[in-house]
């Protein structure tokens, strides 16, 4: 096997897809090809937005390409890492090494504090709790400016702040890709303007690539690019 070289200039690509096609019910009478062929690459430091009508495939696109989905056809590898051949279990292998993700609806689980939420992924990599795992879950709270809220129920928070502490837990893995779906789609402008504020700093402190999907133009147009998916092709 190569050896790893950070310098290699494939290294530096966290996201590569080619014709990338997608087709929902394959082979039955409501079979519908939503993915037409998608050319995307996307490398380390790279915040940019997703834009496109509601139902052109925006969330198909971003489903794929962080290993929810696979494609019908095309290649995707990430990080360097050809997907096709993978099976399930290093499917979730790489996407648990290489991404985060935050979606519309915060999916936290409101019974736990906002700290354990943070903890859950670290907890599920590595099976059992530990003091390096408390530390850096509360290290992530304070870079989302919520130590204060850590040992409240999740269920208590905001909006807002429920948002940050999804995006916290989404880091807690230091992917070199975060996916975020419509993140700040619930929040009202203020919360939203805090959440995308986090983001954009996290992808200037970290060097995370961020693919965030969005329908508000004034936060696309503070990304580094923008690609808008019209009817399941991308422009720009
Ligand atoms: N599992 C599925 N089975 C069949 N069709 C699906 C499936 N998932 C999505 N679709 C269809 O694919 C198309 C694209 O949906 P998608 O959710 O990717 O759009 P979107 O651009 O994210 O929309 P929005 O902005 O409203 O969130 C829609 O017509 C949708 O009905």
């Amino acid at each position: 096997m190569a050896e790893f070289d950070p310098s290699s200039p494939r290294r530096d690509v966290v996201v590569q897809l080619n014709g990338v096609r997608k087709v929902f019910n394959p082979g039955t009478a409501i079979a519908t090809e939503v993915l037409h062929g998608i050319d995307l690459t996307l490398r380390q430091g790279e915040f940019c937005a997703v834009m496109g009508p509601s139902g052109s495939g925006k969330s198909t696109l971003l489903n794929i390409v962080g290993l929810l989905d696979r494609p019908s056809s095309g290649g995707l590898a990430i990080c360097g890492e050809e997907t096709a051949q993978l099976d399930d279990r290093a499917l979730t292998r790489l996407r648990g090494h290489n991404i985060g993700f935050v979606f519309q609806y915060h999916h936290l689980i409101t019974a736990f504090t906002a700290l354990e939420n943070v903890m859950m992924p670290m907890l599920g990599a590595a099976g059992f709790p530990n003091a390096a795992m408390y530390e850096r879950a509360q290290a992530l709270m304070a870079s989302v400016g919520l130590s204060e809220w850590q040992h409240k129920l999740a269920g208590n928070l905001s909006g807002g702040q429920q948002q940050r502490v999804a995006v916290a837990r989404a880091l807690a893995m230091r992917p070199a890709l975060l996916l975020a779906d419509e993140p700040t789609g619930n929040l009202d402008s203020k919360s939203a303007t805090a959440v995308f504020d986090l983001l954009r700093r996290v992808n200037l402190e970290q060097g995370t690539a961020i693919l965030f999907v969005t329908h508000n133009p004034a936060l696309a147009a503070r990304c580094d690019r923008k690609i808008e998916v019209i009817d399941g092709l991308l422009s720009g």
